[in-house]
């Protein structure tokens, strides 16, 4: 599949395990040979190619996920390319979960070195809407969910005394994220906890990072309607969307010795949109229609246009 989608309709979605497992890298072979990487939903796109790009440059890979099919699936992959990989269905939602999940992969892989937060994700919705359990939900997933993971590779780090990484997947929520306002909240809440702890944790010898995305076709884009996916290609002035390659990338690059000096830092992959364009995630609304005619301006707007 080409890298630049070329159609500001709708974007097709997702790159092949294939591509994955073939794509270029300027990442040196062996970038992660020795290292255990633990990678939260790492059974579907950006976290799948993460998984399989580190897989690649020698790690040895850990995946969780709420869907033991998709993790079984991604970890056949792993394996067909020589990686060594095991799974874990469980939800980042549990703390003691969470718990269990960090006791039965330092059993098995004897410590973890990097921790990839990718798991999450959200529904479309118009804020006026949305109703406390939804609001709690999403909440609960991308900032409760994401914090217990962070907290409790720490305590791991803390206890063994070895250095640590975490790289926690947000958005790019710099200008807001209208329709989507309970995964904007949530986003800011671990860019603003990633700064914090990047600082606290930092006598441990633990770095945080996070990567921002914009629009990056994956599976995920199934959630959306089509009117959202049309206006995901025109949320960025290149006029169309990344792939799960380009996070896949950065999260590497700050995974790595390479990043060994950056802790706190935000690093945003998404196409310029903190500068141009707007995704809808239910379609744009009338209000915002780029050539609107006086004849459709709301009334507050007529009255100040005489
Ligand atoms: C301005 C410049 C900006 C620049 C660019 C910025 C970057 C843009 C980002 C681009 C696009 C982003 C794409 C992605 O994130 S792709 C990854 C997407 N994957 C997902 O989103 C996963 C799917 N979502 C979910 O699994 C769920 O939404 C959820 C996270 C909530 C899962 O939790 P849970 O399983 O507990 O949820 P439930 O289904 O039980 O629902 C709980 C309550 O939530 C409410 N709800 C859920 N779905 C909807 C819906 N579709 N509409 C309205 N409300 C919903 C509801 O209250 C549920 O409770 P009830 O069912 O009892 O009512
Ligand atoms: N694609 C995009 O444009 C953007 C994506 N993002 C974020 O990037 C991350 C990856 O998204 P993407 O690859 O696109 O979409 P996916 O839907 O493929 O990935 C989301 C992953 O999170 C896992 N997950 C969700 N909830 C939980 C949970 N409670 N516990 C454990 N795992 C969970 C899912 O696995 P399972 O269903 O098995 O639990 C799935 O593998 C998400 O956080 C997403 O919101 C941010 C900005 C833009």
């Amino acid at each position: 599949m080409s890298d630049i989608s070329g159609d500001v309709s709708v974007p097709e979605v997702g790159m092949s395990d294939e591509d994955f497992a073939h794509r270029p890298t300027v990442l040196r072979e062996g970038t992660f040979e020795g290292k255990v990487v633990l990678v939260s939903g790492g059974g579907s796109g950006i976290g799948r190619a993460t998984a399989i790009l580190l897989g690649r440059l020698g790690a040895r890979l850990v995946l969780c996920g709420r869907d033991p099919g998709k993790l079984e699936s991604a970890a056949a992959c792993l394996t067909r390319l020589g990686a060594d990989v095991s799974t874990h269905p469980m939800s980042i939602r549990s703390p003691d979960a969470v718990e269990a999940l960090f006791a039965e992969v330092v059993d098995r892989h004897g410590g973890i070195d990097v921790l990839v937060n990718n798991a999450g994700g959200q529904f479309a919705q118009a804020t006026i809407d949305i109703k406390p359990k939804g609001w709690n939900a999403v909440v609960d997933t991308n900032l409760n969910g994401t914090f217990y993971m962070m907290q409790a590779g720490a305590r791991h780090w803390r206890e063994v005394a070895r250095p640590g990484c975490i790289v926690n997947v947000v958005a790019a929520i710099w200008r807001g994220m209208p329709q989507v306002a309970h995964t904007c909240a949530a986003r800011a809440g671990v860019v603003f906890l990633s700064k914090t702890v990047a600082t606290e944790w930092a006598p441990l010898n633990i770095r945080v990072n996070c990567v921002a995305p914009g629009t990056i076709r994956t599976e995920g884009f199934g959630n959306y309607p089509r009117e959202a996916l049309a206006s995901f290609s025109q949320a960025n002035p290149m006029l169309r969307t990344g792939s799960a390659w380009d996070i896949a990338e950065a999260i590497a690059y700050l995974g790595s010795d390479a990043a060994g000096f950056i802790t706190g830092e935000t690093l945003n992959v998404d196409g310029g949109s903190q500068n141009w364009g707007d995704p809808w995630f239910l379609g744009r609304p009338e209000y915002f229609e780029l050539n609107y005619a006086e004849a459709r301006l709301p009334t507050h707007l007529k009255e100040q246009a005489r």
